[in-house]
């Protein structure tokens, strides 16, 4: 680390030091945890005001920018370096390699190999909006350049001022995605130009669709209830305008003449920016539904819902274009009709018990879908009901009248289906599907309104039980001859694999080993129920536990840990078509578009991923199955435990929650009734995944990738060092484990849990010499006993500290923690004492409505600053200001701002330490590369 503290007082010069200087010095078991020592001599330092707030101010902003300044220069590695000429260079190799391998120069099987859709890259609104939008964009700005800059522009924080809405999120994914078509149109503008010199008479009939792009944001509603169905579809025609005018603005950006297109594309847009303001703004203005019904039934033609519609007008404007139009025409084209009606492929999701609760009430089916026992007979009970299915009807009264979130979900598809894009289909993403029953149930729905030709319906496996048990859950639907007749007529089958909750139940490692297994017994299910003729469809969510995208350190490696090299060959020697799709999710996801050069970057790589020949990876790790099964299902082990363990939940929800801002519009735990009265978390199933990854980052300890892995070693040693020099598989695992532990520290850990222990502060204040500092150390301890997380914080610290223990042991070069990242937590560390003592001189105060001073310290204690801070303001007042008014007697005095000292001195220092926090997390998450 390099650190100019030329400016800094020489106190604040040591302690820095002994930070970068003696990252290992002392053991916690000798009592000298090095985090809290510094914590502990800042903290002193500040009492005796030898160091200022504002140099911690200053400190802190330093740390940040160097963190910045390193993220920047990793993510310009993480794409391979990101030049315009570089990427277009990778393109033109990708299109020649494709040509090349064509057999005697077959112009067909050109066209046949690039004409499939064959990746698509996925953007979501998941909640990793931790950056200010300025602040996002300075990054990937700074990540673009041939050399990444220097010096780090300064913000004064890089905060969020308020978290996105979901029309913010919207707008980031909109203008990301429209960086990824660009980059879209290089690839398919590269193959077009290799074919045009080649095949110059045949080569504009080529419409390439390899890659495309795929969005969710405002479709998505697994465990929100804030989206509605105007929203869906008024987002939906957003997207549907954008993809017209891009079409729009390609043509007369070539200058053609093609009066009929033109024509109809202007006419289109008109009509859908009249939808689009027509969109009822909820449910209870019927005026309004039928208002926007009536315009999107009479205008259906005109708004136009084939996107083929307009292949033959521009096939004659590509004829007819002067030459050095005609390529980008062609590009345009094919951008357009691999899209459809739309800027993005759409894909939604609901849960599975939402689909349960809406047959179960139509189809009067009681039993339990979990309950293993009923299964057969729900089964059977489903597939007659398949086979007598006829459609109803859709229109906007039948949405309006459905309560239930899966028919209205289902009915929005076949609204989208008439009157936006009918030939386009959407994925309906399955979350939590344990049994085949759910997705005969799906198919019943759609079937129901009329859309199962046009949804791929697609489980989610992210549970423990779906990711052992996958294979039974696809073949119980196999069984169904109409599932079966169903996936035929749409030609694919669909999975999403999620290591949201797969990573974080049974552990990040275990996952993959997981995930991939699935992968290759799906292949397996496939050749034995003959369906090879069928394209599989993967799609990996890629929740991981450091940061959203999978593999930390290269997009190339991404790419092949998403699609292991060996899984690919599998499907290739049974010839079974293979589409892969990856998730670039919310602010974090979108930094790989970020810029042109950096989507250019991405996108190339991807494309020598999908063209260049698959290499021959000499993996031993596959001729030794028992080992891998072993030793994942160690890992698994260790992690089920620590989720059990209550001690988890509590360093879950302690002060974790208020390290981190809100960073999207998606709540932080599933919406349901109970979520909506639970006070503090008890499992951390009541958090979503990514909240629940962020606090863990925060507390310095990336439990989810690591835990178990202790124990997996120690069972195989001597393998585990074997495969992790000759596996390029295994080895892309544990890069995994290498990045987690360059940012987890158990003596951060081991800090978290010490503040948290009422003995840590009565030992405090038996040493303390100042009467008012031993009362506050003493008062700290009465109000951590009644938090009572003492006892099962140091018991689950235990069992972290052994397994790590034990990884150390037999990986004696894995990495340690970044000295950097080890002072930031300590600052964060001194902040909170800070705060906490600073809590101790409130005034005794009257309880107002349910607030008294124990409730106060209970949420100080929870770092719930916000909130105290709030009712202290009422408790507190200053803002009496003295009437003027005459009251018929002579004056008494006027109290002006009587409370003035406890805002100077306690509650404004408290709110400017509070912020300071949530700066540090945002630091610490530059030094991660991500939030959750
Ligand atoms: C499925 C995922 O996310 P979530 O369920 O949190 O939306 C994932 O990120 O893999």
């Amino acid at each position: 680390m390099t650190m100019d503290n030329a400016s800094s007082p020489s106190f604040l010069d040591n302690i820095l030091a002994s930070a970068t200087t003696h990252p290992d010095a002392g053991t916690a078991a000798e009592g000298t945890n090095p985090v809290m020592s510094i914590a502990l001599r800042l903290g002193e330092a500040f009492c005796r005001k030898e160091v200022s707030q504002a140099d911690i101010v200053s400190l802190v902003q330093k740390l940040r920018d160097e963190a910045f300044l390193a993220r920047a220069r990793k993510l310009h590695r993480y794409v391979g370096g990101a030049t315009v000429d570089a990427t277009k260079e990778k393109l033109r190799n990708v299109a020649r390699g494709v040509a090349e391998a064509c057999e005697n120069g077959s112009f067909t099987e050109y066209q046949d190999r690039i004409s499939a859709i064959q990746f698509a890259a996925v953007f979501t609104a998941h909640p990793t909006f931790a950056l200010s939008n300025p602040v996002y964009a300075a990054l990937a700005e700074s990540a673009s350049q041939a050399i990444p800059p220097q010096e780090a522009p300064f913000f004064e924080t890089h905060r969020r001022a308020a978290p996105p809405t979901l029309e913010e999120e919207f707008t980031l994914a909109a203008q990301a995605i429209t960086r990824a078509r660009d980059a879209m149109d290089l690839l398919v503008a590269a193959l077009l130009e290799e074919a045009a010199t080649r095949w110059p008479k045949e080569w504009t009939s080529l419409k390439p669709c390899p890659v495309i792009a795929t969005s969710w944001v405002g479709y998505d509603t697994d465990g929100r209830t804030d989206i509605g169905w105007w929203d869906t579809l008024r987002l939906r025609l957003r997207m549907k305008l954008f993809q017209l005018m891009r079409l729009e603005s390609q043509i007369m950006h070539e200058g053609v003449l093609a009066p009929e297109l033109t024509e109809k594309l202007q006419r289109a847009i008109t009509c859908v920016k009249e939808q689009i303001s027509a969109v009822p703004t909820g449910p209870s203005d019927v005026q309004a539904v039928a208002h926007f019904a009536k315009l999107l039934v009479s205008q259906r033609d005109a708004a136009l819902t084939h996107a083929a519609e307009l292949d033959a007008l521009l096939q004659t404007a590509i004829n007819t274009a002067p030459p050095s139009a005609r390529i980008p025409l062609a590009v345009a084209r094919a951008g357009f009709l691999a899209h459809g009606l739309g800027l993005a492929h759409t894909h939604v999701r609901l849960n599975a018990s939402q689909i349960h609760n809406f047959v179960r009430q139509k189809l009067n089916l009681l039993d339990d879908p979990n309950n293993p026992a009923h299964r057969r007979a729900l089964l059977n009970q489903i597939n007659e009901a398949l086979e007598a299915v006829s459609p109803v009807p859709v229109d906007f009264g039948a949405l309006l009248s459905d309560p239930s979130s899966a028919g209205r979900l289902m009915m929005t598809i076949a609204q989208m289906v008439k009157f936006i894009d009918s030939d386009t289909p959407v994925r309906f993403l399955i979350a939590e599907t344990e049994t085949g029953y759910t997705l005969l149930s799906a198919l019943w729905v759609a079937s129901c309104f009329g859309v199962a030709d046009k949804i791929e319906i697609s489980p989610l496996f992210e549970t423990e039980d779906a990711l052992m048990n996958g294979e039974h859950i696809v073949e119980e639907a196999l069984r169904s001859p109409t599932w079966r007749a169903y996936i035929r007529r749409i030609g694919r089958i669909c999975f999403q694999f999620g290591y949201s909750d797969s990573g974080r139940y049974v552990g990040q490692l275990a996952a993959t080993y997981l995930i991939e297994r699935l992968r290759l017994r799906i292949h397996d299910l496939l050749v034995r129920w003959n369906m090879q003729d069928i394209t599989v469809v993967f799609f990996d969510t890629h929740g991981e536990s450091i940061g959203r995208g999978a593999h930390p350190f290269r997009m190339a490696d991404r790419l092949d840990y998403l699609s292991p090299p060996h899984v690919r060959a599998r499907f290739k020697t049974t010839g079974i078509a293979c589409r892969e799709e990856t998730a670039f999710q919310g602010g974090d996801g979108y930094l790989l578009f970020g810029t042109p050069e950096l989507a250019g970057a991405t996108l190339a790589t991807i494309a020598e991923n999908l063209f260049l020949p698959l290499r021959q990876e000499e993996d031993p790790i596959y001729d030794q199955p028992d080992f891998s099964a072993d030793f994942f299902s160690s890992i698994s082990e260790g992690m089920k435990k620590l989720v059990e363990d209550p001690g988890y939940a509590a360093l879950l929800g302690a002060f974790g929650p208020s390290l981190i801002d809100r960073t999207g519009s998606r709540p932080p735990a599933r919406q349901s009734a109970e979520s909506a009265t639970r006070k503090r978390i008890t499992h951390p199933g009541q958090l979503r995944a990514i909240p629940n990854n962020a606090i863990l980052q925060q507390l310095g300890w990336c439990a989810n990738t690591l835990q178990g892995l202790g124990a997996a070693v120690r069972r195989h040693p001597e393998t585990f060092e074997t495969f992790r020099t000759s596996s390029p598989r295994f080895h892309r695992a544990l890069d995994f484990a290498q990045h987690g532990l360059a940012c987890s520290d158990d003596k951060v850990l081991k800090s978290v849990v010490c503040l948290l222990d009422p003995g840590f502060w009565l030992d405090r204040a038996t040493e303390e010499q100042t009467p008012a500092r031993q009362q506050a150390f003493l008062s700290l301890m009465h109000d951590l006993e009644k938090l009572d997380l003492s006892a099962e914080l140091h018991t689950m610290f235990r069992r972290i500290q052994a397994d790590h223990l034990a990884l150390r042991d037999a990986w004696v070069h894995a990495p340690r923690t970044e000295p950097q990242i080890r002072l930031l937590h300590a600052i964060r560390i001194m902040l909170i004492e800070q705060i906490w003592l600073l809590a101790c001189r409130i005034p005794f105060f009257m309880p107002r409505g349910g607030f008294n001073h124990d409730v106060m310290m209970q949420h100080m204690l929870c770092l719930d600053i916000p909130t105290v801070l709030e009712e202290l303001a009422h408790i507190f007042p200053t803002t009496t200001s003295p009437t003027t008014l005459d009251f018929h007697e002579p004056q008494g005095p006027r109290e002006e701002g009587i409370y003035e000292r406890e805002h100077r001195d306690i509650f404004a220092p408290m709110q400017q330490m509070f912020e300071l926090i949530r700066e540090i997390s945002v630091a610490i998450m530059h030094n991660i590369g991500a939030f959750g």
